[in-house]
């Protein structure tokens, strides 16, 4: 199938001219959903913003399911959603009437009966005459989700949906997006969360630096770069790792009490049988062992860090 949106070696160079985009090139596949990771100013928000239309690209194209998003601008943008950081609606409008204008922006004929859907499924229905500023900051986010989807759009962009929103409203918005992904819409979000992205993304974008760094299937990136440790608690302390333990690369930690031994999970044989007889070998004695998994969090680090 043929991907929803396409972009090809996009770049952007402010008027300032600082370059916040430098030949991205990326598709997004029909019904996924991908995340986008990136430090502070990577350059997610221009990226989505150009897809959007918002933002004029300075070169390269973006095409979305076929249409140019600067020669097809309306074609294009009555098929995306978009919600932003932050409300900039008439705090002294209803939500019912704010959802309802955003729809006839997009050009689209009234249908009460839509609205009232997405209301009931953002869980807004009770609230829908009452007055933005009578809302709780969770609810004003979902209204902004209200608002992208009031026009029935195929793809949706979610600019940090969940920042600055409490544990248990984020978990909510993640079953909102779950269900938006069940009905087909294709969504795109930007976040800092990690956790985020490793909950409920197919697949992970790492920009950094105006330039698109991976974007791999969530579960391939974490058996692929993710590496586990074996860490092993000793009954006497180490001065040093014995010699005969010198092919396995361990390091001694927490004063001598500690080793750690580093290993590849995608590997045939991660050496721990080997290693567990060889500790034995050399009188070391144990008194606890553990693993830990590397998470997308010290997977995104290390990219991000080195570049790659
Ligand atoms: N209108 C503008 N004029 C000049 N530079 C800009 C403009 N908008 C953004 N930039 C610069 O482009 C770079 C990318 O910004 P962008 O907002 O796309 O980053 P981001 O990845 O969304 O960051 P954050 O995670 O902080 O939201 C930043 O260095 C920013 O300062």
């Amino acid at each position: 199938m043929a991907p929803i949106v396409s972009v090809s070696n996009l770049s952007k160079t402010y008027a300032s001219g600082f370059k916040a985009l430098k030949g991205v090139t990326l598709d997004i596949e029909q019904g996924e959903i991908l995340a986008l990771l990136g430090p502070n100013g990577a350059g997610k928000t221009t990226l989505i913003s150009i897809i959007c239309g918002i933002v004029n690209p300075s070169g390269g194209t973006v095409l979305v399911n076929g249409h140019d998003v600067v020669r097809d601008f309306r074609e294009t943008r009555a098929m995306i959603g978009l919600v932003p950081q932050e409300l900039t609606t008439d705090a002294f409008e209803t939500v019912w009437n704010t959802v309802t204008f955003s729809r006839g922006l997009h050009g689209k004929k009234p249908n009460p009966a839509h609205i009232e859907k997405v209301l009931k499924d953002l869980s807004l229905w009770d609230k829908k005459d009452n007055m933005l500023r009578e809302l709780s900051g969770g609810m004003k986010r979902r209204v902004l989700i209200a608002k992208a989807l009031s026009h029935e759009p195929r793809v949706l962009f979610l600019d940090e949906p969940t920042a600055g929103v409490d544990v248990s409203l984020r978990k909510s918005m993640w079953e909102v997006v779950e269900r938006l992904r069940a009905s087909g819409v294709t969504i795109i979000l930007t976040t800092h969360y990690i956790e985020e992205a490793e909950e409920i993304a197919d697949r992970i974008g790492v920009i950094n630096g105006g330039e698109i760094l991976l974007v791999e299937d969530k579960t391939a990136l974490m058996s692929k770069l993710g590496r586990k440790q074996l860490r092993v608690d000793l009954s006497h302390p180490l001065d040093a790792v014995p010699e005969t333990l010198s092919a396995y690369n361990l390091t001694l930690e927490g004063d001598g009490h500690c080793l750690i031994y580093d290993y590849d999970t995608s590997a045939e044989r991660t050496g721990i049988t080997s290693l567990l007889a060889a500790l034995a070998e050399a009188g070391v004695r144990l008194k606890d062992i553990s693993t830990r998994q590397s998470s997308l969090e010290d997977i995104f680090v290390e990219i991000v860090g080195t570049g790659r």
